[in-house]
């Protein structure tokens, strides 16, 4: 019942759960370097017409990167009870005891719930009979903390001597750190049903992520990849130019996974979360975390965005990670009314993000960068983080300054600013404008005076400095010994 490799050649093999009905790991056969191909050449057959599809970033150990299982119980030969995931396109469970995508932590804490059941002789649900009491246990590990959630589903809400039972759960497996029951009675695959106890814990675990701790819930969404979780957002992060005076919007935002983490580098952040309790935990993020400058909202990104285009609220990124769906027309509308300068859409359905691209080129927007990420070894999901970009020309006019407006301290005047564009221009061939070059001092943390990067209009867009050409002031602050 482990997932035991098979004719392993270049980390390509076959798992015997795949003889039994599995269909978890449909690229398992092929070498890791050539799934990452495969992947690669689907997003460019997807993608590829909107701009050059950057190399896939992939996982150095593609092995044992999930940190949620849903386990379904059933009986086994010789009535003996089983847990495991249902046959591809059946509800027939095939009972898995290891596999080689689950963290192993994960494996246990099944196996402990599973184990402390038998010994408590509490049935398997049957669906067609309706009789029986436990469904499914979901676990769930944090990699920073080692601890795992577990939440055995029951059919029926009395669940008989669950303290005893949760005592022995915790004996089998003490990385268990919190163990709870959810109630579902409801017929159809939804796994969780509304109504939960927590048997011993706190009801969540911590995880963290890019520097920044996360409560995870049982309902709440969490990437399943924590290693490349942080590839993930990285990417997007760095793609949003962030320069700590932006307003952000998170949409779509779980937890607050990627709002929180771009916060230190921005402005002021709001996220927008249909889920409740995933909402309800990126408040508690933000606060658990000491982070001022983030706020989030329970509703529909979709009328979210469109109430503030209608308010005529001005944003300078709107991060977007919708579900698998895409996004919605009601919302692309109102991304388009905003119209932020920079828009960084993480997805994990480039089939649906490329119907919505779509839509925003045809509304004059432009793909600057596409890259793929590989979250799912082994599986044939991709995820990709794709900068959209809206500038137009009128608004790098109106923001252009001279040097007298940019009140320059005399302490910082080490060169002047036609020094150091003479100089940028003459060592690195580029012309360099006083904005660019009072960005980058600020970023090096010398002053530029009070009128920095301000325009004389209202609500002008303000260019940020691109990294060739930061490399060059940089290099020139550095000639005149100003950093
Ligand atoms: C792919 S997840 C991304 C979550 C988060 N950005 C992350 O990386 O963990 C999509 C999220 O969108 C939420 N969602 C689905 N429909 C929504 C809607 N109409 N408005 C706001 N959030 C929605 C889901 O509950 C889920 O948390």
């Amino acid at each position: 019942m482990g997932a035991q490799m098979e004719g392993i050649n270049g980390g390509a093999g076959h798992c015997s759960l795949e003889k039994r009905g599995c269909g978890g790991c449909p690229m398992l056969s092929l070498p890791y370097d050539e799934q990452l191909r495969r992947k690669q050449a689907r997003l460019e057959e997807l993608l590829g017409e909107f701009g050059p599809v950057a190399p896939i970033l992939g996982m150095e150990h593609p092995w044992h990167y999930r940190n949620k299982v849903i386990s379904s119980f059933a009986w086994g030969p010789g009535k003996a009870l089983v847990s495991g995931i249902y046959a591809q396109g059946t509800h027939r469970v095939v009972p898995v005891e290891q596999c080689l995508l689950h963290r192993e932590e994960l494996d246990q804490a099944v196996a402990a719930v599973r184990q402390a059941a038998r010994e408590f002789r509490y049935q398997p649900f049957d669906e067609n009979r309706r009789t029986g009491l436990i469904r499914h246990v979901l676990c769930r590990h944090s990699l920073t903390t080692g601890e795992v959630l577990a939440v055995l589903v029951t059919a029926s809400p009395v669940l008989p001597g669950a303290r005893a039972f949760a005592a022995r759960v915790k004996e089998l497996c003490p990385a268990v750190a919190t163990l709870a029951q959810n109630v579902n009675p409801r017929p159809g695959s939804a796994v969780l049903g509304d109504r939960e106890k927590i048997l011993y814990g706190r009801g969540y675990i911590e995880d963290v992520l890019c520097g920044v701790k996360f409560r995870i819930s049982p309902s709440s969404f969490y990437q399943i990849n924590p290693v490349q979780t942080e590839v993930l957002y990285s990417a997007a992060i760095s793609a949003a130019k962030l320069t700590g005076k932006e307003r952000v919007l998170d949409a779509y935002c779980g937890v607050g996974t990627i709002g929180l983490s771009a916060a230190a580098h921005a402005g002021s952040v709001v996220g927008v979360e249909l889920n409740r309790s995933a909402a309800a935990c990126a408040v508690d993020n933000a606060r658990a975390n000491h982070i001022p400058n983030a706020r989030f909202r329970c509703g529909d990104a979709a009328a979210f965005l469109d109430g503030m285009a209608a308010r005529g609220e001005m944003l300078d990124v709107v991060f977007l990670d919708p579900p698998r769906a895409g996004s919605t027309p009601v919302f692309l509308d109102a991304l388009c009314r905003v119209s932020p300068p920079r828009v960084v859409y993480i997805s994990c359905n480039p089939e649906t993000q490329r119907r919505d691209l779509d839509y925003l080129v045809r509304r004059g927007w432009k793909v600057a960068s596409i890259q793929g990420v590989d979250m799912f070894p082994h599986t044939e999901h991709i995820e990709t983080v794709v900068l959209l970009s809206k500038l137009n020309t009128k608004q790098h006019i109106e923001v252009e300054l001279n040097l007298d407006e940019l009140d320059l301290t005399a302490a910082e005047s080490k060169a002047t600013y036609e020094e150091i564009k003479e100089y940028v221009l003459e060592k690195h061939g580029l012309k360099v404008s006083s904005l660019y070059i009072s960005q980058v001092k600020r970023k090096c943390g010398l002053d530029v005076g009070q009128n920095y990067n301000l325009s004389k209009k209202e609500n002008a867009k303000v260019p940020q400095c691109p990294p060739e050409k930061e490399a060059a002031i940089m290099e020139a602050l550095k000639h005149f010994q100003m950093i």
